[in-house]
């Protein structure tokens, strides 16, 4: 059927056909202005305990590269900040363009950065299950971290250098020991405003956490993701995975607060 996707006639502009919620009143991503977000000295800054986390297998799913990492219990969670649980890591992925153009989702005073990761973790003190939280207002926290081209990252070959078995869309292979602290910039200032899933089904689950300083990749590291394909293996159709990002939507009155 005609599943969502990033082209011309499942893409962005036509997902509210069969999720309304696409026109909904905290729809992520948005473009977030600096000077018209409050510092609020309420807000502590976040916490990241990642070093007990167990990462599975890394997998493409046709949308993106997803790792997903064991939640089964409170080993690797973020914490502190706007939230008032520790949520637990579910999987990370990214969202990146095409040769030289842009492929973050949200963006900086109408400024777009050449990728955007984002690690998803899941409220496991309220909800049983990842996939109630995933449909609950404060189920779910999502760190975005920017990705700015430059020298190579001395840690994103970890992923890269296995993005080949994860070429086509339903492969999935093993990918064991990854801590995506070492994905992280050297500042955990961020921006944190209510919103949601980024893709179908788009539900308003989301506090999102931004980080403000980017990390620095190189063309060639972000080109490996861009060999990947929306399309199966056995589909004759040959799709190459670039693009994969939705748009800033309406900020429809909400407050983007800073942390100091
Ligand atoms: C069973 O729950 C419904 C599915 C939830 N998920 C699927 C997404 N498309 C999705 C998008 C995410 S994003 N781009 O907003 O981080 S996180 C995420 S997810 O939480 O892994
Ligand atoms: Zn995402």
């Amino acid at each position: 059927g005609n599943h969502w996707g990033y082209g011309k006639e499942n893409g962005p502009s036509v997902w509210h056909k069969n999720y309304p919620v696409a026109q909904g009143n905290r729809q992520s991503p948005i473009d977030i202005i600096p000077q018209q977000a409050s510092h609020d000295s309420s807000l502590g800054p976040i916490v990241l305990n990642y070093d007990q986390c167990t990462s599975i297998n890394i997998a493409n799913n046709g949308h993106s590269v997803v790792v997903e990492f064991d939640d089964s219990d409170d080993r690797s969670v973020i914490r502190g900040g706007p939230l008032d649980n520790p949520y637990r890591l579910k999987q990370f992925h990214f969202h990146w363009g095409g040769k030289g153009c842009h492929g973050s989702e949200h963006t900086v005073a109408g400024i777009s950065y050449a990728s955007e990761l984002h690690l998803v973790h899941w409220n496991a003190v309220k909800y049983k299950t990842f996939g109630e939280a995933a449909a609950a207002p404060d189920g779910l926290a999502v760190l975005g971290i920017f990705l700015d081209t430059g020298d190579d990252h001395r840690w994103l070959h970890m992923i890269t250098d296995v993005l080949y078995m994860v070429k086509f869309k339903g492969s999935v292979t093993d990918f064991k020991g990854f801590n995506p602290k070492c994905l992280l910039p050297s500042s955990l200032h961020y921006w944190t405003y209510l919103g949601s899933l980024t893709t179908p089904p788009l539900h308003e689950s989301v506090t999102w956490i931004v980080l403000k300083e980017p990390i620095i990749v190189s063309e060639k590291q972000l080109g490996k993701f861009r060999m990947l394909q929306f399309t199966g293996e056995e589909e004759d159709q040959r799709l190459r995975m670039e693009n994969n990002f939705r748009p800033p939507q309406p900020l429809k009155g909400r407050k983007v607060r800073s942390s100091n």
